[in-house]
């Protein structure tokens, strides 16, 4: 992909973001003329597809939001509620996490919640971006990632939450914490997310770059768990979800829960001050900036 070449340069947007951006304060609503008619996915339709086996107690959640499944507050919502339902009928015990749309688990984070937004609405995104991390990270549930696409930034850290992550070995996908490339930061729980993931110096460097990894090499640096022909990720992951339910929930749970429950902590006994990190790093002129031009430049690669 034409994107992610751009993503590995060293003298890529960031670079020319420093040399252009001004310093500046907060910022309303700096909407460029493209953006305004920028095709925005306002359906209705459910943005969740769950299909749930009883006899198993496995749930298949498909994501739906066209075209990129990008984690808006519409759909997060939704998300929640969907997983709190799951999390509350005992008979599932199991979920699979997979994409419905053509060639992207999740494009991450909806960028356009981000830019030209009032410090109360993007406060109001941010909760619900925390709330999903949150859900996922502590459920009881047995979570399969089946990664079936792209899955940059804030698709990764959904990736990232689950217990097992099955990737479809095409090497035109690609999944990492590439915030540094749009000029944004992760935040300490994502950051924490990573290194429990792969390791301190991998997620150090992963972060700094804002690398984007192929399926193989994420699979080298523990990043996702295996890959597999597309056509058999569900299989794959059925399979490996019948593994996983042979051992006892119980024991399974706390183990999980002694592995993960200091970070969930950390966020949890932070959540308003990151809340007004978040609020207060997003609405800044430069970063405003350095948002729009990276939407310009999505925009552009298509033509
Ligand atoms: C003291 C300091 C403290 C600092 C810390 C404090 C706070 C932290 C601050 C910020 C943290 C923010 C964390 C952010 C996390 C994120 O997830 S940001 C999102 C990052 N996502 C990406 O970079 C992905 C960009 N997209 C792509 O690379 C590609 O779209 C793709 C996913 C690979 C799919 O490619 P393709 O199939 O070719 O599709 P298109 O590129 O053509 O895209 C179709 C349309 O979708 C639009 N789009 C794509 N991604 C997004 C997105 N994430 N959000 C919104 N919209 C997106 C794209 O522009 C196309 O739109 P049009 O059809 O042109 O209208």
């Amino acid at each position: 992909m034409a994107l992610r070449g751009a993503f590995r340069t060293r003298c890529g947007l960031l670079s020319l973001l420093s040399q252009r951006l001004p310093h500046g304060n907060h910022v309303r609503g700096c909407v460029s003329p493209f953006l305004s008619t920028h095709r925005r996915n306002n359906s209705t339709a459910p943005k969740i597809k769950v299909d749930f086996d009883q006899t198993a107690g496995v749930s298949i959640m498909t994501l739906q939001n066209p075209p990129v499944n990008s984690l808006s507050l519409d759909f997060l919502t939704e998300f929640c509620s969907a997983l709190e339902k799951l999390e509350m009928d005992k008979s599932c015990r199991g979920v699979i996490l997979t994409s419905g749309q053509p060639k992207v688990f999740s494009a991450g984070l909806d960028i356009m919640e981000m830019y030209g937004k009032s410090p109360e609405r993007c406060g109001e995104f941010w909760r619900a971006v925390q709330e999903m991390w949150l859900k996922l990270y502590s459920s009881n549930m047995v979570i399969i990632a089946a990664i079936n696409g792209s899955s940059p930034a804030g698709g990764c850290l959904m990736s990232m939450t689950c217990d097992y992550r099955i990737m479809a070995d095409n090497p035109r996908y690609s999944i990492g914490l590439n915030e540094t490339q749009l000029g944004i930061v992760a935040p300490f729980w994502f950051k924490e997310t990573m290194v429990n993931t792969v390791g301190h110096r991998t997620t150090e460097i992963a972060l700094q770059l804002g690398q984007l990894y192929s399926p193989t090499e994420a699979l080298d640096i523990g990043l996702v768990d295996k890959l597999v022909p597309e056509d058999q990720i569900i299989t794959t992951a059925t399979q490996t979800m019948t593994k996983w339910l042979a051992v006892p929930d119980h024991a399974r749970q706390i183990t999980k829960s002694m592995m993960r429950k200091p970070t969930i902590d950390k966020l949890m006994s932070k959540r308003e001050p990151d809340i007004q990190n978040f609020v207060s790093f997003i609405t800044k002129d430069p970063i405003q900036k350095s948002l729009g031009l990276y939407l310009a430049m999505l925009k552009k690669r298509k033509s």
